[in-house]
């Protein structure tokens, strides 16, 4: 039995845009998700989702005998909710040449589900990372990495760019664009996040992008100014410059607002941040709903989104400098 775990992430600037082939710098968070995997003797999964639902639940698949989900969820949930898990197990199974391996699987998570914090890559990264080692191959980060995109492709149905794979792989900052993932130096960052309770699909709010994107010339040019500003972001973050880098946030979240990935909680997040005097703001990750993070040494964030109707939780996430690892 081998349990894995990788860290969460946020997005500093350029989500969406990075799927189109622009840079974009995300950041791992203390945050993680943790699988663990057991073989089985028969080609079986057998899924324990603890943190998937107020009850979570158990699934087990598979051969023959596909049993349905031990709480009472409808087929699409508990389709979103192993599709990842699946595409683990499925590079697992590839990258160890073992193409009927069967698993108990069991993941916890403190990382809010669809929320912009990357939960889906922290899952997947760290699922690939337990099933190899269980079926006694040995990946590397980068391998991991690799193989993590590959399953995020697949269940975002080809909407999916490396950065968060990369980034929950490796963790610490990142930079990534196009297939060329690397590590950044960071300075120290205050990051706070808020969280709205919410979800939004990522699949679909890429696929919504893409769509205006090919619709109209200034969707596309929106895209490409979000590169541009990552552009200008990462040398602000190579200089340490916190007030630069809050305005580009500020104007990062406003071009994916005019891109259509902002919601009405995730903007009243961002201006109680800025109302609290935040050095900037912004939606991370795919949007729609979950969180935003903001730049703030002091407490003034914190304690206005902790009163503001509509954020259920905040809390202050560190930069986890470690990737996906075997606990
Ligand atoms: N704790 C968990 N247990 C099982 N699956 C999880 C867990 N956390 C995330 N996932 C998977 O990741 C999906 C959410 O990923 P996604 O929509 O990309 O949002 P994000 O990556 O921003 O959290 C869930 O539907 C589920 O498939
Ligand atoms: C919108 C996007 O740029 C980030 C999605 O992040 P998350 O799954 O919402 O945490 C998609 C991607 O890069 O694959
Ligand atoms: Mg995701």
């Amino acid at each position: 039995m081998i349990t894995a775990s990788a860290p969460g992430k946020v997005y500093l600037f350029g989500e969406h845009a990075v799927v189109y082939g622009e840079p974009a710098v995300p950041c791992a968070i203390d945050r993680r998700a943790r699988v663990t995997v057991d073989e089985r003797d028969d080609d079986h999964l057998r899924v324990h989702a603890e943190d998937l639902s107020l009850d979570g639940f158990t699934v087990e698949y598979g051969g023959s005998t596909d049993t349905d989900p031990d709480v009472d969820v409808s087929q699409s949930l508990v389709e979103a909710a192993t599709g990842y898990v699946d595409a683990a197990v499925e590079q697992a199974r590839e990258a160890a040449g073992a193409p009927r391996a069967g698993f108990d699987i069991t993941i916890e998570s403190d990382i809010p589900l669809g929320a912009g914090l990357g939960s889906s890559a922290a899952v997947t990264a760290a699922g690939i990372l337990a099933a190899t080692r269980e079926l006694g191959a040995d990946l590397s980060a980068a391998d991991v990495a690799e193989r993590a995109y590959k399953a995020e492709l697949a269940v975002q149905e080809g909407n999916a760019s490396r950065a968060d794979t990369f980034c929950s792989a490796t963790g610490g900052a990142v930079r990534v664009e196009g297939d060329d993932c690397r590590s950044l130096d960071a300075p120290e960052l205050s990051l706070v996040v808020g969280f709205d309770g919410g979800a939004g699909d990522t699949g679909a709010l890429v696929g919504g992008v893409r769509e205006l994107k090919d619709q109209y010339d200034f969707a596309a040019d929106t895209v490409a100014a979000i590169g541009d500003l990552v552009r200008v972001g990462e040398d602000a973050l190579a200089a340490g410059d916190l007030d630069e880098l809050g305005e580009l946030m500020d104007f990062n979240h406003g071009l994916l607002s005019a891109l259509g990935v902002s919601s009405r909680s995730l903007d009243s997040m961002v201006w109680a941040a800025r109302d609290a005097g935040a050095l900037g703001a912004k939606l991370t990750g795919a949007g729609g709903g979950g969180c935003v993070v903001a730049l703030d040494e002091s407490e003034e964030t914190e304690t206005a989104l902790r009163y503001l109707p509509g954020c259920e939780e905040t809390f202050r996430a560190e930069l986890d400098t470690e990737g996906v690892r075997v606990e």
